[in-house]
């Protein structure tokens, strides 16, 4: 899979206006700014940005389209203006239809492999409150810039369930182990600034665009690298953890179905969506 996206690695051309590529996608768009070369991804399912099988589906589309349409870097956003990404939806996991549930982790696993093992620089502009997979998405980046004011975090323990391995070892790929062991057992979301002091996130921006401009220019350190090096060099750093996930993806898919399954964990997930529903009526 990489060696074909390293093929994909020649320069492209320089123009001056920005297109849209892919508006065939109804949860996420595409759009490359023809001055920069780079490619934005706005996830965009109303009201948070939960991670379902169809928006998973648009997202892992959208990110072998940048892969193919020789993109200089990947900016991943959302067009809510405060949340980046509510992370999994739960309904897909609550009281779950037995096909669906398999094509929806087997998405989540297609997404986490394209965009940690992405051959592009990649970048998030965290424009809101990023909890579990929300936060996933974005320390798949290498680098990110968060607005003021919200939070970012896995969270999962508070729900009573357990983030995967591959979860965990992405966000130990950010922090340090001790923080990262602390964070995740205590399921802690940090603020934009507490985020900033551990290094959960690499900038501060007060608007949208200015988080999207301190992407550019964070995939614009790489103008003088030569890209087959770099994306070589990226993938030799990421390989272990992703052919551990690549290696065990059935596994990994038999594990979370059991234990989504469980009484304990079903019921945990119904009072979590009570209380967030609970929340919106006060
Ligand atoms: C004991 C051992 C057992 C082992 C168990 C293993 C189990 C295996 C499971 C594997 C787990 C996989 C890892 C999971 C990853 C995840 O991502 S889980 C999801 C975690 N996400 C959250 O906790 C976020 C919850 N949401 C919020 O905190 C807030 O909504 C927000 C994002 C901060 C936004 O707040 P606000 O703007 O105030 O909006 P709200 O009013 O709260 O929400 C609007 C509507 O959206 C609904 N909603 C919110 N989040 C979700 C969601 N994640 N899924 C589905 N729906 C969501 C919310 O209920 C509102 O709905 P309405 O009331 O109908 O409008």
């Amino acid at each position: 899979m990489m060696r074909s996206k390293l093929m994909n690695l020649v320069p492209r051309a320089v123009a001056t206006t920005s297109r849209q590529m892919s508006t065939a996608t109804k949860l996420t768009t595409v759009q490359v700014d023809d001055k920069t070369g780079i490619a934005t991804l706005t996830m965009n399912r109303p009201p948070v940005n939960g991670l379902n099988l169809e928006l998973l589906r648009d997202i892992h589309q959208s990110i072998e389209e940048i892969e193919g349409n020789k993109s200089r870097g990947l900016i991943l956003t959302s067009s809510n203006p405060t949340i980046f990404s509510a992370g999994l939806d739960i309904f897909e996991m609550y009281k779950p239809d037995k096909e669906r549930i398999r094509a929806f982790w087997t998405a989540l696993q297609d997404v986490w492999l394209a965009l940690y093992g992405s051959s592009v620089p990649t970048a998030a502009a965290i424009n809101g409150h990023s909890p579990a997979g929300g936060c996933l998405l974005a320390t798949s980046c290498e680098y990110r810039v968060m607005l003021p004011k919200y939070t970012i975090g896995l969270n999962e323990t508070k729900l009573g369930i357990v983030a995967p391995k591959w979860f965990m070892s992405t966000f130990e790929s950010v922090l340090p182990r001790r923080l990262a062991e602390r964070a995740l057992n205590q399921g802690r979301m940090f603020t934009t600034e507490e985020a900033l002091a551990v290094g959960l996130v690499d900038e501060v921006a007060n608007s949208k665009e200015e988080a999207i401009a301190k992407c550019a220019q964070f995939i614009g350190t790489f103008a003088k690298v030569n890209p087959l090096a770099r994306a070589l060099t990226k993938q030799q750093l990421r390989a272990e953890e992703l052919k551990q996930l690549e290696d065990e993806r059935v596994q990994d898919l038999e594990k979370f179905i059991f234990f989504v399954n469980q009484p304990a964990v079903q019921k945990g997930l119904g009072i979590y969506l009570e209380s967030l529903k609970k929340k919106a009526t006060k």
